[in-house]
């Protein structure tokens, strides 16, 4: 946080006429939350959640010596000899697929086809691949074993070997990506598909992990009507429910988008009763100015109004209501508020209920590809602006209404409390997004 804004917030002190510096409101919100208490969830479900047990390996990671490669297990000495013009003949003894329990013994001068994934049987030391056999057919190098189904008497007879092979050639020890009782994940690990697929490997079928929250959106206004719909007089279509619901599942939550709600604090106040039941966090957008209408501020008394010192995102509501203390956040009604205020409070909220760190989008600095004026002094500006190769350039002007911009922009262009405007090409503070 910058110096002038603190000194700007200790100018304001306390009480209802308090401006806040977007710092100090996100800050006060994330201390009265607490994460989502830890849950066993499916593997597939805890996708993109944080994991809170340590996970060691239970079984060896691989669980027995298989082959790496379609070929046959030999024994090395058998096949120390072998070279281009000096073949050594082995008796097949039978096949080896992935799977396969009954394995048999490889005496020596013996082999076993053997599968790419299968047990090394018995006896066997060393696996050679079928492109270093004549795969059993009498003739030269072979490059492909023919399907068993094809050939069901190329698990026996002879086969050529034209090279020699170490002891362990081509074949993935017991153990050697992870030997029990291994740390496989730790706690606070995020559980991307690669972590997805270790759990899987090691044999776990469900993990515990913070869950993603369940985000209940609801945009209220009397002027809205779903996208689909023809506009009356009056009428526009709701964005922010769509735009909400979409940033809330962007940042990993469950995103319940609730229809827009009429101007009516009794229904309003119902509405959001009704959607307790299934809601970590509830997110509404308008109603939080200072209009005759502004109905957020009537049905939901027990929340905090406070004014910010940031433009677009002035107003905003937050508190924790009903039996289990939901936190709700109550965002402006205008579209580029809405969604900036999303990004700026909404989204560390959810992380912050998964556990996940940092809650903040990444900051870079950039070079101001063209003069911004007109910011508001005292206030943190947020411009939509599209960033690239270092580089920010303004898309649209200021307008809280502009979502055309918004949806050509891939960043936001913070100007301080304390500017005015940036100089083309001076450095500016970008946040990025998506
Ligand atoms: N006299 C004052 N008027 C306003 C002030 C102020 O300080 N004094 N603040 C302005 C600022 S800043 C903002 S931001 C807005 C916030 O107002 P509300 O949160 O009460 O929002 P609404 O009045 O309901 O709507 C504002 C605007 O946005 C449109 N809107 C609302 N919901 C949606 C939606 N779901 N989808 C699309 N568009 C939506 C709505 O039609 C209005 O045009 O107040 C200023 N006024
Ligand atoms: O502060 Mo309002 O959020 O500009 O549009």
């Amino acid at each position: 946080m910058s110096s002038p804004e603190r000194s700007a917030h200790a100018a304001d002190g306390g009480g209802a006429d308090r401006v806040w510096s977007v710092d100090d409101h996100l800050d006060d919100i994330l201390r009265r939350l607490t994460p989502l208490e830890p849950i066993e969830l499916q593997l597939l479900d805890a996708q993109g959640c944080v994991l809170v047990e340590d996970v060691t390996v239970p079984v060896a990671l691989p669980p027995f010596d298989n082959s790496s490669m379609d070929g046959y297990a030999v024994r090395v000495a058998d096949v120390a000899g072998a070279g281009e013009d000096t073949a050594v003949v082995l008796k097949v003894i039978g096949d080896v697929a992935a799977g396969e329990a009954q394995l048999p013994t490889v005496g020596p001068g013996q082999a076993a086809r053997i599968m790419t994934g299968a047990p090394l049987p018995p006896g066997a030391q060393a696996v050679v691949p079928v492109e270093w056999t004549d795969a059993g057919h009498g003739a030269g190098p072979a490059t492909t074993m023919r399907a068993h189904s094809a050939d069901p008497a190329g698990a026996s007879g002879e086969v050529r070997v034209h090279r020699p092979v170490e002891p362990g050639a081509h074949v993935r020890a017991r153990g050697s990506d992870a030997p029990v009782g291994e740390p496989a994940l730790a706690a606070g690990t995020r559980l991307g598909p690669p972590q997805i697929a270790l759990l899987a490997a090691i044999g776990r079928g469900q993990v515990l992990v913070r869950p993603r929250p369940r985000v209940v959106v609801l945009s209220t206004g009397s002027e809205l009507v779903p996208p689909g719909e023809e506009l009356g007089p009056g009428q526009i279509h709701d964005s922010n429910s769509y735009a909400l619901a979409a940033a809330a599942r962007e940042a990993g939550a469950i995103a319940y988008r609730v229809g827009a709600v009429a101007d009516d604090a009794a229904t309003l106040r119902a509405t959001i009763e009704d959607q307790l039941i299934r809601a970590d966090l509830i997110v509404t957008s308008g109603g939080v100015s200072v209009g005759a209408y502004d109905v957020v501020k009537e049905a939901l008394s027990e929340l905090e109004f406070r004014k910010l010192a940031m433009q677009p995102g002035k107003p905003q509501g937050f508190g924790l209501i009903g039996a289990d203390r939901t936190p709700l956040l109550a965002l402006p009604g205008n579209p580029v508020s809405s969604y900036v205020s999303f990004e700026l409070f909404v989204r560390p909220v959810i992380r912050a209920l998964m556990g996940l760190e940092p809650v903040r989008r990444e900051t870079v600095t950039a070079r101001c590809a063209a003069r911004i004026s007109g910011s508001p002094e005292g206030k943190r500006q947020f411009l939509r602006g599209w960033y690239e190769d270092g580089a920010v350039t303004p898309v649209g002007g200021a307008g809280s209404h502009l979502v055309k911009a918004l949806a050509h922009a891939n960043a936001l262009i913070v100007v301080p409390e304390r500017s005015t405007g940036i100089d083309e090409g001076a450095e500016v503070d970008v946040i990025l997004l998506g």
